[in-house]
């Protein structure tokens, strides 16, 4: 609701006469004419003020500063002219009658600011990865992003890493007392360490055991910021709806607040991974493990890998065991978008978390609604895929922009389960190739989609005879340390199930490109290989929070 409580004068620009109007929600400046008749207004809503200085100031592309009396400037997000959900920062210089005026006007801003933007963050931990992507993270954050946050009044502790998991480390064990938020400069991956650190680090202060599937974990207080600088980042993309450091610097500026589903994966009773896009068996994980053996080749090795694994025609035996989510609330067929605000999401957050201003009950209202044991019946399917994929996230990039799941939801605490039924290649093909088209990839009769709290997958029973055959291959090659057999410790598995990879890599190569009858894909768990195959997996409803708001509807029309 518009409060009537303001302010109001006659302002310039460039000399014409404007004026300048501030109430609750908006600040606007209207071009008068000569009869003093309305020309132009431009409209902005306090929450997407970046901030206000006196004198003329401009920050980007370089700083410069005149100290003028009268005159005040006012930084604000500006939507793209071209549509989408691309941002760029307004600038707008105003000149008062009087240098009281001036300040009157500062003032009433600044105190407009604090009053609209609740979750702005004032001190953030900064990550630059130096190495990712074109290896350009600290030039970004240094020419784009620190200017604004700068502008923005918020201090920044910076670190740029020497080592990978240096950033969930520092998460996982250093004092964080005073941020507001963690930000990445950097790719997927930067993100994915920042999300097992914050998790971590949530579960170890509330006493959680995170390697059980059936607690209900504790969401992260701190926001999480993405500033895109990787080869890839997907997750910036279907929460932003754009990959553009100064768009997402703006978000974290504004404290933009988009909560996010995340799903765990277990093995053996203990936490592998957490994952937020893509955990993709078969096609998705051969492409993976393909393209890691062609990194010096750039992000043109997916391209190439893809080609290739395609190409070897494989499809692997599997059982599938699923937690269905209730078809009342939502389908991955209902031709939905999650969208900034979805509907969904929002009802979503009501019937999880009903006492959701009460900070401690948060979790104990989570652990009964998203208890998996009570809700549903398992449902199984076992057979011959060519691919398995969970998603908690439409999973939509520049190349497939209505993503894996077109109609998957950012934070409804659920995932999509879509399994590709073993198939010709053509048939294989059409499904790949529609995820870049608007075409329907669910419609085809060998591809199934599911919405769903969990999922279970193992491998079909092999016969005494095949595991003896297996155990010889393995006792045969050169290099087996003696604690390898040893059941229990996670190294322990971790080395065995790397010496299964081999084999698996030594049957293909006998096989050739014909054969379609490999053993066993791999898990590609949000870009990683996972080193087990037979996992547990659980949605846990918006465990984290990003500086986003997700995909604005303007953006969505301009892609399709
Ligand atoms: N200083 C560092 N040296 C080496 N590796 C690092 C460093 N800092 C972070 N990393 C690791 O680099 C990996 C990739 O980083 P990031 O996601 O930022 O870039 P990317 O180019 O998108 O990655 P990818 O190579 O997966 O496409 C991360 O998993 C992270 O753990």
């Amino acid at each position: 609701m518009e409060s009537d409580v303001g302010f109001e004068s006659s302002v310039w620009v460039c000399r014409k006469r404007y004026r300048a109007v501030l109430t609750g929600w908006h600040f606007k400046w209207t071009e008068l004419d000569k009869n003093n008749r309305d020309k132009k207004t431009v409209l902005v809503p306090v929450s997407e003020v970046i901030g206000v200085e006196q004198g003329r100031l401009q920050i980007l592309p370089r700083k410069s500063v005149e100290d003028t009396e009268k005159d005040f400037t006012v930084f604000y997000v500006n939507r793209s002219t071209s549509g989408g959900s691309l941002w760029q920062l307004g600038r707008i210089q105003f000149t008062c009658l009087s240098r009281t005026l001036r300040d009157q006007w500062t003032e009433h801003l600044r105190t407009a600011l604090k009053t609209h933007g609740p979750l702005r963050p004032h001190k953030l931990l900064v990550f630059i990865n130096p190495f990712g992507g074109k290896k350009k993270g600290r030039q970004i954050y240094h020419s784009v992003v620190a200017p604004v946050f700068e502008l923005a009044g918020i201090s920044s502790h910076v670190i740029v890493t020497e080592r990978a998991h240096q950033a969930r480390d520092y998460l996982l064990k250093k004092n964080l007392t005073g941020f507001d938020g963690v930000v990445c400069v950097g790719g997927d991956g930067m993100f994915s360490e920042l999300l097992h650190g914050l998790i971590g680090r949530t579960q170890q202060e509330a006493g959680l055991c995170e390697n059980d599937p059936a607690v209900t974990l504790q969401p992260c207080p701190l926001h999480i910021g993405i500033i895109p600088a990787g080869s890839t980042d997907c997750v910036c993309y279907a929460t932003v709806g754009v990959i553009d450091p100064l768009t997402s610097a703006l978000h974290i500026v504004i404290g933009d607040s988009q909560p996010l589903d995340v799903c765990s994966v277990h093995h053996a009773s203990a936490i592998v991974r957490y994952s937020v896009s893509l955990l993709g068996y078969g096609f998705y994980g051969d492409v993976l493990a393909e393209s890691e053996k062609h990194r010096w080749m750039g992000p043109l090795r997916y391209d190439i890998s893809g080609s290739l694994v395609y190409l070897r025609n494989r499809s692997y035996a599997a059982k599938v065991e699923y937690l269905p989510a209730d078809p009342l609330l939502s389908s991955p067929r209902d031709k939905t978008r999650c969208l900034s605000g979805c509907r969904v999401c929002s009802r979503s957050t009501e019937r999880l978390f009903p006492n959701h201003s009460d900070s401690s009950s948060l979790s104990s209202s989570r652990f009964s609604q998203t208890s998996t044991d009570s809700e549903g019946e398992w449902v199984t399917v076992e057979g011959r895929f060519r691919c398995v994929a969970l998603t908690c996230m439409s999973s939509s990039c520049a190349r497939s922009p209505l993503g894996l799941s077109p109609s998957a939801h950012l934070a409804d605490g659920t995932g999509d389960l879509i399994l590709v039924w073993d198939t010709h290649p053509l048939g294989f093909l059409k499904f790949l190739y529609r995820h870049t088209s608007t075409e329907d990839q669910f419609d085809l009769p060998f591809v199934e989609v599911h919405r769903v709290k969990a999922v279970r997958f193992s491998l079909p029973k092999v016969s005494e005879e095949q595991k003896q055959e297996e155990f010889s291959e393995l006792r045969g090659a050169d290099e087996v340390e003696s604690g390898y057999l040893d059941n229990g410790s996670q190294q322990s598995l971790l080395q065995r199930d790397t010496r299964h990879q081999e084999t698996d890599e030594q049957k293909t190569f006998l096989c050739g490109l014909c054969c379609n009858k490999t053993a066993a894909s791999v898990w590609n768990c949000d870009g990683e290989i996972l080193s087990f195959k037979e996992i547990l997996c659980k949605v846990h409803a918006q465990l984290v929070c990003l500086y986003a708001r997700g995909i604005e509807e303007a953006a969505i029309r301009n892609c399709i």
